[in-house]
């Protein structure tokens, strides 16, 4: 007696010879197979245990290439990269590195909680001798995915949301990164819009000159940010986060937000908020942004009337010589500034979230010179909840750019540069990267570690410099208010004399 193993191999290739013949008839008689196809269907559908979905390239939405397709396309490119035997390599418009992808009649497999499904890769050549748009050869592609009718459930539920997570992530990887900004050059009507470059800066954090334990610390909160899509949604907050990055000139703000963007591989958005016109002018860029996007404003303090009360342009003009370098900035960019209206609250209300209803995740950075000078408002936790202090070269951002730019990690040198770096002067880790940076072609490392002390050693010699002199002054000031202090008593006393005098000379005239 036939086993039930035989009996199903009987079975199935009985089927197979007919599914030949049904094949060859069908290209001899193409019309006629038409008519029979829905009695094959019934006759192969009840022997036949599985279920074929197919996925084609174009769907007819504008000459669009289907989402899902691509999606799968980038699903089973990291499958079949390592199992097919016969591979295509396309560019995809939009990504960055060449996609591997399974090339036509080759077939993968799959598994998902167990269960085994068959991906093929195919293509369809039209029988119409006319104009497509398709491609040149008038062909459809598609994949077409096999399994056993009774996965049905779990292949059409889970498996296909996963292949879709899994191959939009992947797509994501890929994908050209690009720096956005609203430069006046790109205008629509008399509003700027967002233009873009690819997004190539070289920062990371590995080569951020900072302390280790702070770097850790912001890692892994963007991680965590990165990854609490549920978290936001369970609180009901925008999923968003806000950093301020806060010091002086130099210390690696701008950096910073590279080497953030690079780490969760997102796209930047530079808002140069002096030439929005408006708040609505505002939202309409806000609105236009990305998820997983930075958007950066920087030098914030310099962008809007944030800062209180500050002098008119004219009364600026008069006593220009004697603002701090930070007045000037301030000043220069307030005048830059007279045509935008975009107010506190508009900005505010967008931290807030008026535009979290186009969902996915963004983050905000906000940098500045001068965080004492900010709105309170602006900053509070929930608007800027990490506050980031980038501060001057400490010792352990020292050996991180001595390694990055000079390979070295051990010097007897150092010692100098720790003690000159941590007790006696303040220098920004670009002046630092500036000194470590070799000047011609095979400059020894000690040379421009020496380079570096010396400038160290300047350094602290003018800051004694100005601290002396700024003792002089004060010492100055304070005598010529000494002097006029005396003065001015002296004055009252003989305004005083006077005074008497007079009332007694009219004392003795009355007598
Ligand atoms: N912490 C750092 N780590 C590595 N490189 C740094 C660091 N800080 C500054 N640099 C170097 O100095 C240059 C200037 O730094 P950056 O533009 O990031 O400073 P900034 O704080 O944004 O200054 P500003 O306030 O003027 O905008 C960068 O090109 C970078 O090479
Ligand atoms: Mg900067």
């Amino acid at each position: 007696m036939a086993t039930m193993s035989q009996l199903w191999t009987n079975t199935g290739s009985a089927l197979a010879t007919l599914m030949f013949i049904y094949t060859i008839f069908k290209q001899w008689f193409p019309h006629f197979g038409d008519h029979l196809e829905p009695f094959f269907q019934r006759v192969f559908g009840r022997f036949y245990p599985y279920i074929q979905i197919t996925f084609y390239e174009y769907n007819g939405e504008h000459f669009k290439r289907s989402e899902a397709y691509m999606g799968i396309q980038s699903y089973l490119s990291k499958d079949s990269s390592a199992r097919a035997k016969k591979l295509k390599a396309n560019i995809i418009k939009g990504s960055k590195a060449l996609v591997l992808s399974m090339d036509d009649k080759e077939e993968i497999t799959d598994s998902f909680e167990d269960i085994t499904v068959w991906w093929q890769s195919k293509k369809e050549g039209s029988r119409r001798q006319s104009f497509s748009f398709y491609s040149e050869t008038d062909e459809k592609r598609y994949y077409m995915l096999r399994f056993h009718r009774r996965d049905r459930e779990v292949i059409i539920g889970r498996y296909l949301e996963h292949v879709m997570k899994e191959g939009k992530t992947i797509e994501f990887k890929n994908r050209e990164r690009k720096l956005y900004s609203n430069t006046p050059g790109q205008s629509h009507g008399n509003q700027t819009k967002w233009s873009h470059v690819t997004f190539e800066h070289p920062a990371t954090f590995d080569t951020l000159a900072m302390e280790e334990k702070k770097k850790e610390e912001i890692k892994s909160d963007l991680i965590k940010f990165s990854k609490s899509k549920d978290y936001y949604k369970k609180i009901g907050k925008a999923w968003k986060r806000g950093y301020l990055l806060f010091g002086p000139p130099g210390t690696g703000k701008s950096t910073m937000i590279a080497a953030m963007a690079n780490f969760l591989e997102y796209d930047v958005y530079d808002l140069e908020l002096t030439t929005v016109k408006d708040n609505t002018h505002l939202r309409r860029l806000l609105i236009e942004t990305s998820a997983k996007s930075i958007i950066v404003i920087e030098d914030i303090d310099c962008s809007l009337n944030l800062t209180g009360q500050r002098k008119k342009k004219e009364e600026e003009e008069e006593d220009g010589d004697e603002k701090s370098a930070i007045e000037k900035k301030m000043m220069k960019n307030e005048g830059e500034n007279k045509e935008s209206k975009v107010t506190l609250s508009g900005l505010l209300n967008f931290i807030d979230g008026l535009w979290s209803a186009c969902g996915g995740e963004r983050i905000i950075v906000f940098t500045t010179n001068f965080v004492d000078k900010l709105d309170p408002a602006l900053i509070r936790k929930g608007r800027m909840d990490k506050h980031i202090e980038m501060s001057y070269c400490c010792f352990e951002a020292f050996k991180v750019l001595a390694k990055n730019y000079l390979d070295v990690e051990e010097s007897e040198l150092f010692e100098e540069i720790k003690r000159l770096l941590e007790v006696e002067v303040k220098m920004t880790p670009a002046d630092v990267g500036e000194n470590l940076l070799p000047k011609s072609e095979g400059e020894e490392a000690e040379t421009c570690l020496k380079r570096l002390i010396e400038a160290l050693k300047e350094e602290k010699e003018e800051a004694k410099r100005k601290v002396e002199e700024e003792a002089k002054l004060k010492k100055e000031e304070e005598e010529e208010k000494k002097k006029k202090k005396k003065e001015k008593k002296a004055e009252i006393e003989a305004e005083k004399e006077k005074k008497k005098n007079k009332a007694e000379e009219n004392g003795e005239e009355e007598h």
